[in-house]
């Protein structure tokens, strides 16, 4: 993926040595499509992006922005669990009770979840917000869907900014109260952390401080 970014920018190609990671984000967004229309051997690969971070780090809120300024399509494996969570099904049920507990759904419920929505959608760019959860959930993700994500996102917060956000969220979740906000906040850090770790370890984590205003957040995504 860098090497091939690297054929169509110079600014790209002098990656910071120690990551492989661009000075620049916006220039990875900008080039994602040329990158994925420039692999030959693949009928369809898109570009994808993991975006990671504690409950209420501020996620969805970046990954609109990123979308909209971008063109990626904005898969939330939250939000498709919800819509899930609503069947008045066995599985829904079961969804509702992890998603009451702060725990972590299945993994086949989620990447099959995550599979059918790529296959929907005709971009070629997509956010993946919120996912993968856990060292399984990686796991699956890279042997049922075949691919591993060409970037990942990581917005670090203190955990009392993420606890204040997710208390004056009032969207109704189910989760957002204090009790599931610190199973939350314990799940994140045993068990999304790891995952955080082994992308930083490969070079392909871009970590940005998500402290600050919505725009300053923004800001800092792109420089
Ligand atoms: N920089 C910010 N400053 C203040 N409030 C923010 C900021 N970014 C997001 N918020 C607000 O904080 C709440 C949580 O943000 P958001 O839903 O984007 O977080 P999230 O990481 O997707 O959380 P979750 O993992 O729980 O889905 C929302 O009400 C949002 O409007
Ligand atoms: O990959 C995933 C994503 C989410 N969950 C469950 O849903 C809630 C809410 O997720 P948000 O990303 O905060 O919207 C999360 O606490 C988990 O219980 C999941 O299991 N797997
Ligand atoms: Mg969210």
């Amino acid at each position: 993926m860098w090497r091939r970014l690297g054929f169509l920018s110079p600014a790209i190609s002098s990656s910071k040595r120690q990551n492989r990671i661009p000075e620049s984000l916006k220039l990875v967004m900008l080039f994602a499509t040329d990158a994925v229309k420039d692999d030959i051997t693949a009928s369809r690969r898109p570009f994808i992006t993991f975006v990671l971070g504690g409950p209420g780090s501020g996620k969805g809120t970046q990954c609109a922005r990123i979308a909209s300024a971008f063109g990626f399509a904005h898969l939330s494996a939250g939000d498709l669990l919800r819509e899930e969570m609503s069947c008045d099904s066995k599985k829904g049920k079961l969804i509702r009770d992890i998603i009451m507990e702060g725990k972590i759904v299945p993994s086949e419920i989620t990447v099959h979840l995550i599979k059918e929505a790529i296959m929907s959608s005709s971009a070629d760019r997509f956010l993946i917000d919120g996912f993968p959860r856990s060292e399984e959930n990686r796991i699956a993700f890279e042997t049922i869907i075949g691919v591993e994500p060409n970037l990942v996102l990581f917005f670090d917060c203190p955990e009392e900014e993420m606890v204040k956000r997710v208390l004056g969220r009032n969207q109704g979740r189910i989760d957002d109260n204090i009790e599931t906000i610190k199973k939350r906040l314990k799940v994140f850090e045993m068990l999304n952390l790891p995952v955080i770790n082994y992308y930083s370890a490969k070079g392909k984590l871009y970590k940005i401080n998500a402290t600050g205003t919505v725009d300053e957040i923004f800001e800092k995504t792109l420089t």
